[in-house]
């Protein structure tokens, strides 16, 4: 009775840190926040820094900030780059999407990226605690994500995932509820931008921020070739001039600009493939590679990995979603276990 009242008020959150976006997730209720990971921050003279903004507003205020304000992403290439700022923002997510009014303290899960070290663990479990969590578990992003997209994971059997965020990829094999095999590459939605970035710059002199390579991406960025040639205008600064210029891009060089990081997503893959032990890679012959993370969404990734692999390839459900909602299933599953063994006891 007691047990079910302490449920009943605290209401437990799963949050996927990721270096792109922060997702938040409360049982029974569904994906309460969704925000970019970037904090803009002040500096005053004495090297003292403030957090000005958290989320969607400090994005708008990358790369258009004044010089004592900057817009941080603070955790880049699935490495926390700077722990206190990581630190400041997970609070502020969970302090803003915990309901206040509920006096019991919410048992968190995270789901982190797998690259992350002992101590940037540790920070981030403590940057949890001090939000006010009563218990922290930790679950690595790719098995978040398999679990997310509804793989049998705990089965004798091979699953592959592919997690493509912002800052890594992850290719796991999972079977019997643990890690056999997994690769993190640091190339990811951001290399993309990056791409796109330097070819605009190196074929039309015009200088485009960050947020603009990643609306062309996602506009009309495709990993192989589409049915219709799509174009889009945008907006920079022309290097020789000066001044603000538009132009229009189209979908074939976009391709071929952003061809490189895309192919080390591919590689990432064929080398997983053929490090998996010899049943589990017939699993997986035999079941696909699933792909999540926002990064499936670039269009015909799948088809491109189909062609290079051989292998059936499906994108997750709702491939941004997979991390948050697989810790959350893991949440209940906890619970579970626990009931099982209660009940055994
Ligand atoms: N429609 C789309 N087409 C291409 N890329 C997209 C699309 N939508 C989102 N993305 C990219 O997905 C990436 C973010 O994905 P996601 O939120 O899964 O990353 P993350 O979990 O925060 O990062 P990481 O896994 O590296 O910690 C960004 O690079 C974003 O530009």
């Amino acid at each position: 009775m007691l047990n079910a009242l302490h449920r009943f008020l605290s209401r437990d959150l799963a949050i996927d840190l990721g270096t792109a976006n922060t997702l938040i997730y409360i049982r029974g209720m569904g994906i309460v926040s969704n925000e970019p990971s970037v904090v803009a921050v002040q500096q005053d003279a004495r090297g003292g820094r403030k957090v000005l903004a958290v989320g969607k507003e400090a994005k708008e205020m990358l790369g258009r900030t004044p010089g004592n304000i900057v817009a941080i992403r603070p955790m880049r290439e699935g490495v926390i780059a700077d722990f206190e700022v990581t630190a400041a923002m997970l609070k502020y997510f969970i302090q803003s999407a915990h309901n206040r009014k509920s006096f019991v303290k919410p048992r968190i899960i995270i789901g982190i990226p797998s690259g992350i070290t002992e101590v940037e663990r540790r920070a981030v479990r403590e940057a949890a605690e001090s939000a006010g969590a009563r218990e922290v578990y930790l679950i690595e992003q790719p098995m978040a994500a398999a679990i997310g997209a509804g793989l049998p994971i705990t089965e004798p059997s091979g699953n592959m995932i592919v997690d493509i965020g912002g800052g890594t990829s992850d290719v796991a094999v999972i079977s019997l509820g643990g890690i056999v095999y997994s690769r993190s590459v640091r190339v990811a939605g951001d290399k993309l931008d990056e791409a796109i970035v330097q070819h605009v710059k190196r074929k039309y002199n015009l200088l485009i921020g960050e947020r603009t390579a990643e609306l062309i991406k996602m506009g009309i960025g495709s990993a192989y070739p589409t049915d219709e040639e799509l174009t889009m205008d945008v907006k920079g600064r022309d290097l020789v001039a000066g001044v603000p210029r538009t132009l229009t891009v189209t979908s074939t060089e976009i391709r071929d600009a952003i061809a490189e990081p895309v192919h080390g997503i591919v590689e990432a893959v064929k080398i997983a493939l053929e490090r998996t032990p010899p049943e589990l890679a017939g699993d997986i012959a035999d079941r696909g590679i699933v792909l999540a993370g926002g990064g499936a969404l670039l269009k015909n990734l799948d088809v491109l990995l189909r062609e290079e692999t051989g292998l059936p390839v499906f994108l997750a459900e709702d491939p941004l979603s997979s991390v948050v909602i697989g810790a959350g299933r893991a949440l209940e599953e906890l619970d579970m276990l626990r009931q099982v063994t209660a009940a055994a006891a």
